[in-house]
């Protein structure tokens, strides 16, 4: 039975470092277990600020067994400053010792596979199953997530086709209304394979989406509803993010 857990920090440095230290635990833990850890990276102002965090602490983590994906990318050239994975590297992947063939990013616009987000989509899913022993996607560790203050997480919108998504892991974004508008996101079907799901949410403006989703609205409404770990999911929250929780 997976259990939910709603954590208020003082400001947004405070819960930034609660999640490092937890980072640090589940990570080490799996690595002690079987050798490795699977985590998958999120965008957003907070998911990076954890990812500068771990960086300043990053050293009881051998992070030449971490397995790293991305929750969603935004489909631009390669190097561009908006990619999610341009933004991980420059906090912690280029400063800490992961293996390059374990950092599975998702394709630029430039990339390999075209200027087509329905193939690179395609072409996650089959990194995804690469990595997986049966069900398509690994297990995760850990999945970080941000959230926007219309509730999406990765590229989940609300109201829109992926965020409906039942089957697939990986899909497409072509209308996403926050820019850039072409998107590769990770699915809730994705999400919900992670052991542990956390979302790391700061602000004033994310208060009411944050209130719905707590309470249990339709995941359609406010999609980080529907994020939900098989073991856990950890909301971490400072106290402008939680300030309507018991409003609503
Ligand atoms: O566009 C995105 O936004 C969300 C939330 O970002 P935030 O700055 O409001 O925390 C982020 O989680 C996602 O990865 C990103 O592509």
């Amino acid at each position: 039975m997976s259990k939910t857990s709603v954590l208020q920090f003082l400001d947004a440095q405070a819960l930034v470092d609660a999640a490092r230290s937890r980072f640090v635990e589940v990570v080490t833990s799996a690595q002690a277990e079987r050798g490795s850890a699977s985590v998958v990276l999120t965008g957003g102002g907070t998911g990076i600020a954890l990812l500068e965090a771990l960086r300043a602490d990053s050293g009881a983590i051998d992070w030449g067994n971490v397995d790293i994906f991305f929750g969603d990318e935004r489909f631009l050239p390669s190097g561009d400053p908006e990619r999610n994975e341009v933004q991980a590297s420059e906090a912690l992947l280029d400063h800490v010792g992961v293996h390059p063939d374990r950092v599975f990013r998702m394709a630029a616009s430039d990339g390999p596979h075209g200027s087509d987000p329905e193939v690179a989509a395609a072409a996650y899913a089959q990194v995804l199953g690469s990595r997986s022993s049966g069900e398509h996607t690994p297990a995760f560790d850990i999945h970080l997530l941000g959230m926007g203050g219309e509730g999406h997480i990765n590229s989940l919108f609300p109201h829109t086709d992926a965020v409906r998504e039942q089957h697939r892991y990986v899909v497409a974004v072509e209308d996403s209304p926050k820019p850039p508008p072409v998107r590769i996101t990770l699915t809730l079907p994705a999400v919900r394979r992670a052991q542990h799901v956390w979302l790391l949410v700061s602000g004033a403006n994310k208060a009411d989406a944050v209130a719905s989703a707590v309470g249990g609205a339709d995941s359609d409404d406010v999609p980080s509803a529907g994020a939900v770990g098989s073991e856990s999911t950890v909301w971490f929250l400072d106290t402008a993010a939680a300030s309507k929780l018991d409003k609503k």
